[in-house]
């Protein structure tokens, strides 16, 4: 996915411009950003669902605007936060509604999209899952469900927004460990929003970081995260610190309270 010299917006409204960044294939990308610096709007951009104030979306070279829903669903899996509530299908339903985007018009999933939608829940370590509602799982297992409903849909690139959204310190832990796999592993391109500066250290090849009507990036995390960008975003002190973590060290972003 590239974007370049991109302008989002509603309707005539500019949120941010002069947007510009590729995502590759084995790499995962955050974007950061305060409550209402455009991170939904720029998502929804990217996705298509809403036309770039100027500037292009290109997906494998072809811009998205070019491309009908369903070959933008082809190239890109978008997985949504994980909300309580909706519907008691089961998991294994919920993961082969990936499927749709490769299923002919009104046909019901075959054999193939069965065997897709078992391997992705596989993949994430939820097939002992499959036949629960998806209403009964916790906010964990249920963001795992998503992920898996988008890798069944078998595009390289995997569109998150805030997958680490409202879940324990456990579940982030686990969701993220995922999220990292798929792009080492799995080779996809993931591109992922968050309110924790810490993930982006934690799991992101590079970072951007959306505020003020600007991206600043992408770049290093280590490079992007600085308390000085986290004040003029944020308006909160914090600490980025080498701390030892098992087999060496790693950054930690911080906040102070005083
Ligand atoms: N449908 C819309 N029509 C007009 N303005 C909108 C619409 N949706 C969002 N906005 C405005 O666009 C700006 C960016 O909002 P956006 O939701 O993209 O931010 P965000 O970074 O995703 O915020 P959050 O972290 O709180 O989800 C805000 O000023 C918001 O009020």
């Amino acid at each position: 996915m590239q974007a370049e010299a991109l302008a989002v917006g509603h309707g005539r409204r500019v949120v941010a411009r002069d947007i510009g960044f590729a995502l590759e294939e084995g790499r995962v990308l955050a974007l950061l950003g305060p409550n209402g610096g455009g991170k939904t709007t720029l998502l929804r951009t990217l996705l298509g669902l809403i036309a770039p104030l100027a500037g292009e979306v290109r997906l494998s070279g072809t811009p998205v605007a070019r491309l009908a829903r369903r070959e933008v669903a082809r190239l890109l899996a978008y997985v949504p936060q994980a909300s309580p509530g909706g519907f008691a299908y089961p998991a294994r339903e919920v993961v082969a509604m990936g499927r749709a985007a490769r299923l002919p018009l009104l046909a019901g999933p075959g054999a193939r999209d069965r065997a897709a939608a078992e391997a992705a829940l596989d993949r994430l370590g939820i097939a002992h899952l499959a036949d629960r509602p998806v209403t009964e799982l916790s906010g964990g297992e249920r963001q795992l469900v998503l992920i898996a409903r988008a890798l069944a849909q078998e595009a390289r690139c995997l569109v998150m927004d805030e997958p680490t959204a409202s879940l324990d310190f456990g579940n982030q832990a686990l969701v993220l460990r995922q999220v990292r796999a798929l792009a080492t592993r799995d080779g996809l391109a993931v591109l992922m929003t968050t309110h924790h500066p810490d993930h982006a250290l934690l799991v992101a090849d590079a970072a951007m970081l959306l505020h003020g009507g600007r991206l600043e990036g992408p770049m290093a995390p280590a490079v992007l995260v600085t308390p000085d960008r986290l004040r003029a975003a944020y308006g909160v002190e914090a600490v980025v610190a080498e701390v030892p973590v098992p087999g060496g060290t790693r950054l930690v972003c911080a906040p102070v309270v005083t």
